[in-house]
């Protein structure tokens, strides 16, 4: 875990780069700070490494006040991926992931495999070994960056703007990559951005900094977007935070309704009955099979007589989230979405008014209870921020 104090960086031209920082960043999640240009995120990060010694108060690292630990030493538990990755040009791939390991005298033949190891790990197939960084795309180039960071398989990761030089395609990709790795590795990484959307999707935690280098909130990306603390950070969060607090929605939590799911053996009549406009019609097995629009059944037989509108997309109420399922309501002919189980068996089917509900989820002052990291908090000195509280 990472604490910072009472935290200030001032520069002799008098700028304040980081203001009175009091923070706790959970171990083994993925911390994001954000803001806008100059409010001090890439300040903040340094501090951890000590490339930037703060003027005031105290960082700390696993309870241990990181002045107290050697630069050197400390540096070989955080790893530390930039912008532009960062490589030596004139080292092969292998030979850049190998630095570390090297430095702290592995051997040859050691630090290679873990090289290759690593490699593979970042999803770059082996033949890339012997190449250099030119003859890498971007993408590639970050991809090995991350990798020479994990050399030593530090605790920490800190990472600077590290997928700003790519297109969004590639950054996609990346950020998607790294949520993996981070699945099988849980490092305590500290991720700074200036692109909010970038953080909610990467962040367990988000701290969301203003000019001057003053933390305006601290909080999971939900809470975030469904509670910004002031107009700035309402601002900063953007416009349509309402939609994409959706994705935070676990599907299986939405109000599913059964009565208008009829199998293609149910007559006529009996689908007038239900007096809605659309109903789903299933096979014996409750597997979708088009949308029967009322109005136009047929006097007499049953709905497998009737002409269907297309399914359009469904949305399984295993694994994906609320957005899923009102984009599926929006597309569909119906304007209802469709729930599926892991089978693809239908459970039910949502309007999108009912869908858009959902956004009301958590409360809006209670503390978060998905993100709050745990741990010795405010016992003594200024109050340190977790995430989940208000400023
Ligand atoms: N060595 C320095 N001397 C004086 N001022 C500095 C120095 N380093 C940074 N600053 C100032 O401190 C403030 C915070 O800088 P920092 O690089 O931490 O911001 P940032 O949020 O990472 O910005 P960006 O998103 O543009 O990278 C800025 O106003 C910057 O100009």
């Amino acid at each position: 875990m990472i604490r910072f104090d009472a935290v200030s960086k001032n520069y002799p031209n008098g700028t304040t780069a980081v203001d009175d920082l009091s923070l706790e960043l959970a171990e083994g999640g993925i911390t994001v700070l954000v803001g806008p240009s100059g409010c001090g995120k890439t300040t903040t990060l340094r501090m951890v490494n000590r490339m930037v010694e703060p003027t005031a108060g105290t960082v700390s690292l696993r309870g241990r006040d990181i002045r107290d630990v050697a630069a050197p030493e400390l540096r070989r538990g955080i790893g530390y991926v930039i912008q532009h990755a960062g490589l030596f040009p004139h080292r092969t791939v292998l030979d850049n992931i190998a630095t570390v390991p090297l430095l702290l005298g592995w051997g040859r033949k050691k630090a290679r495999a873990r090289a290759a190891e690593l490699l593979e790990l970042v999803g770059l197939p082996a033949g890339m070994a012997k190449r250099y960084p030119y003859q890498l795309s971007g993408g590639q180039q970050q991809r090995v960056g991350v990798a020479r960071a994990l050399g030593a398989d530090p605790p920490v990761l800190l990472m600077d703007e590290p997928f700003s030089a790519v297109d969004p395609i590639v950054r996609a990709e990346l950020q998607t990559e790294l949520i993996r790795l981070q699945k099988e590795l849980r490092k305590t990484i500290v991720f700074v951005t200036h692109d909010i959307d970038e953080a909610i999707k990467l962040g367990d935690n988000i701290a969301v900094f203003r000019t001057g280098g003053r933390l305006a909130q601290f909080d999971s990306p939900e809470r975030l977007l469904a509670d910004p603390a002031d107009d700035f950070v309402a601002g900063f969060v953007g416009q349509d935070r309402g939609i994409r607090r959706l994705s935070f929605v676990d599907a299986a939590e939405l109000p599913l309704r059964e009565g208008r799911v009829l199998s293609a053996a149910t007559p006529v009549a009996r689908a007038r009955a239900v007096d809605e406009p659309w109903v789903l019609v299933v096979d014996g097995d409750r597997r979708p099979l088009g949308w029967a629009a009322v109005g136009g059944l047929p006097d007499e037989g049953t709905l497998a007589d009737a002409v269907l509108a297309p399914l359009g997309h469904t949305f399984s109420l295993a694994g994906d989230s609320a957005r899923a399922a009102l984009d599926a309501a929006l597309l569909s002919p119906s304007r209802l979405a469709v729930g599926v189980d892991a089978q693809g068996k239908v459970v039910g089917v949502a309007d999108a008014y009912e869908l858009s509900a959902a956004t009301s989820g958590p409360e809006k002052d209670g503390p978060s209870t998905s993100a709050a990291p745990s741990g010795e908090v405010g016992k003594q000195g200024p109050p340190v921020h977790e995430a989940g509280e208000k400023r």
